[in-house]
């Protein structure tokens, strides 16, 4: 029956992806079959080589399916990894910097120099002077991201994925013409085709990003000078973390944000507490406020801000904007609309839980879908997808996918947050563990944050964890786990965690959520 469905196009509003509690789990068996070896089609077409998509090729080829990875960068890795080392100025796209692996990059090589600076003296060691090199950080980040990135073309050689470096457009459900990097088109034949082309800047009206003074996160990677006055469009995570970077660099920080608060999916309690630390650090925030024009015209940009609501303007100057208010599905120039490929409002590609379209054999993953847009969620979901095409178990569990902002302190968060549960009506209980009286994080003189638990009431299952402290983005992981295996708040509680370490606060946090914590 599931095969029948799939052979006529589907009403994606009655088999529409949920986003939010979904466990894909069905046996799929899929109904187009595979090609013999040899054979000149692919069983499996991918666009795009993202995360989702690179790792999607991967998988397919790991379970035996003949596939082609199309990218148009010229290089893979997709948003997340991508190294422009194909510089030309025909094919601009080809010289964007990896985003988040620079970023983590650069986030680190700022944290270093901001440690050297403000907290290795009252560790005893001193120096005489401590200064930026620009030009040096920007090549570490480089050949960080260039080492990591130029493995992937290897894992494609060594799984034999066939990589096509160009533009994909569709040219049927099965077939798709590709305009080359080295000119010329070809047309790649796939019984299943996987679109994984990603996201893009949401560009906000009257604010037209050039990449120099107004620009991106592409261009906040990139920057030849430390602002002095950098003004940052969105408290979500990129403008964060990209405004840490400068931020800790010398530039004077203002970040505009359009709602009542900083990075609104987070729990509000770690959410205060990660503002106040943000504001201890220098940012400063214009929250439920508006940019409504830009003038570019003087050395120093002027910005016309007003409340959100409406009403008085005031004016801030800036040498650099960054636009970080979110991102867009990208699809320019594929063919979605002539192939009849269901989008929402927003131009998210539309995918049941086993990441088809309504077009039978056209799938869809990652960035490009609902769901939230992290490198990790598009891998999962690249896995889930081709094991559904190979007639595999195919799972993906959006309800525990890990958020991390990787400022300083990190802040980390998997299931939901009180609010929500609140909402949901059920009974619950929290546990609270401030990193202050964890051993660890005062030996180490970094004890800024808290662990939050949240636990049915009834059976104690754990519902939600918020951590910020420093490496909450690694010890987001167990909790994860427990989470995804069912555990109650006990079961973390009664594990032995090893001492001293900063994983003892989420032991602790447990503790106090069924009963009492010791070190407090
Ligand atoms: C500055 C920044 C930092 C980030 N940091 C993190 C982080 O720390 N952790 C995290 O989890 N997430 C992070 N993200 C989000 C993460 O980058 C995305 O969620 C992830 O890259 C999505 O993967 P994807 O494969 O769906 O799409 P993408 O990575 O966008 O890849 C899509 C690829 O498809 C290609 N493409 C598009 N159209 C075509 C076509 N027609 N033909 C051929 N190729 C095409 C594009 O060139 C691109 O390479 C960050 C994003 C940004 C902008
Ligand atoms: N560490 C990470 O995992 C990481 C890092 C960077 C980016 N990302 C991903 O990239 C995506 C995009 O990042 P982002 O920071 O651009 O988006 P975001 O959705 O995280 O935050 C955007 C912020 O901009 C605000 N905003 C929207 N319109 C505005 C306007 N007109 N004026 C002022 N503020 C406005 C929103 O209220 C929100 O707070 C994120 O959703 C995230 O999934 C993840």
């Amino acid at each position: 029956m599931a095969s029948l469905a799939r052979r006529k196009a589907l009403s994606i509003s009655d088999f529409l992806y949920r986003g939010g509690t979904v466990r894909f789990s069905a046996l799929g068996l899929s109904s187009r079959g595979f090609a013999s070896s040899g054979s000149e089609e692919n069983d499996v077409v991918v666009i795009g080589g993202g995360p989702g998509g690179y790792v999607a090729a991967i998988k397919a080829a790991q379970l035996g399916l003949k596939t082609t990875c199309i990218e148009k960068r010229g290089a893979l890795g997709g948003t997340c990894l991508n190294v422009g080392c194909i510089p030309s100025k025909a094919n601009p796209l080809s010289l964007s910097l990896s985003l988040c692996l620079s970023l983590c990059a650069l986030l680190h090589s700022t944290h270093m120099y901001h440690e050297a600076k403000h907290s290795f003296p009252s560790h005893g060691v001193k120096f005489t002077d401590v200064e930026v090199d620009l030009p040096a950080m920007m090549a570490q980040k480089d050949k960080a991201v260039s080492n990591l990135t130029r493995g992937i073309e290897g894992l494609f050689k060594k799984n034999k994925v066939n990589y096509v470096k160009g533009f994909g457009k569709f040219l049927s459900p099965s077939e798709i013409s590709v305009d080359t990097i080295e000119g010329g088109t070809t047309v790649i034949k796939g019984k299943n085709i996987i679109i994984a082309t990603g996201s893009d800047v949401k560009s906000l009206p009257g604010v037209a990003i050039d990449e120099k003074k107004i620009v991106s996160s592409t261009g906040a990677l990139a920057l030849a000078e430390i602002p002095k006055k950098l003004v940052v469009i969105g408290a979500g995570y990129i403008g964060l973390e990209m405004g840490s970077v400068w931020l800790r660099l010398g530039s004077e920080l203002t970040v505009v944000e359009f709602g009542p608060n900083i990075v609104p999916s987070m729990d509000f309690e770690i959410r205060k507490q990660f503002q106040r630390s943000l504001e201890k650090q220098g940012m400063k925030f214009m929250l439920s406020t508006k940019v409504v024009a830009v003038d570019t015209s003087g050395d120093e940009m002027k910005l016309t801000v007003e409340p959100a609501s409406g009403g008085e303007q005031s004016v801030l100057g800036a040498d650099v904007v960054l636009v970080s208010a979110g991102r867009v599905p990208y699809t320019a120039g594929l063919g979605l609309d002539e192939m009849g490929v269901e989008m929402d409002k927003a131009g998210r590609v539309l995918v049941n839980e086993r990441f088809t379209t309504n077009v039978p054999g056209v799938y869809a993953i990652g960035d490009v879908i609902p769901g939230p847009m992290l490198a990790h969620k598009a891998e999962e979901d690249g896995v889930a997808c081709v094991e559904f095409i190979a007639g595999k178990h195919g799972h993906v569990d959006y309800d525990f996918v890990p958020g991390v902002v990787y400022t300083h302190p990190e802040v980390a968060s998997v299931g939901k947050t009180e609010d929500q549960v609140k909402a949901s009506g059920v009974e619950y209980r929290v546990g609270k563990f401030p990193l202050l009286a964890n051993s660890r994080a005062k030996a180490i003189d970094d004890a800024e944050g808290l662990v939050k638990i949240i636990a049915e009431k009834e059976t104690d299952r754990v519902l939600g964890v918020h951590i910020m402290s420093p490496n909450a983005g690694e010890l987001i992981h167990e909790p994860a786990l427990a989470m995804q295996y069912g555990a109650s708040s006990e079961d973390i509680a009664r594990t032995c965690h090893a001492h001293p370490t900063m994983s003892e606060a989420v032991k602790e946090a447990a503790m106090a959520t069924y009963d009492k914590p010791i070190h407090i």
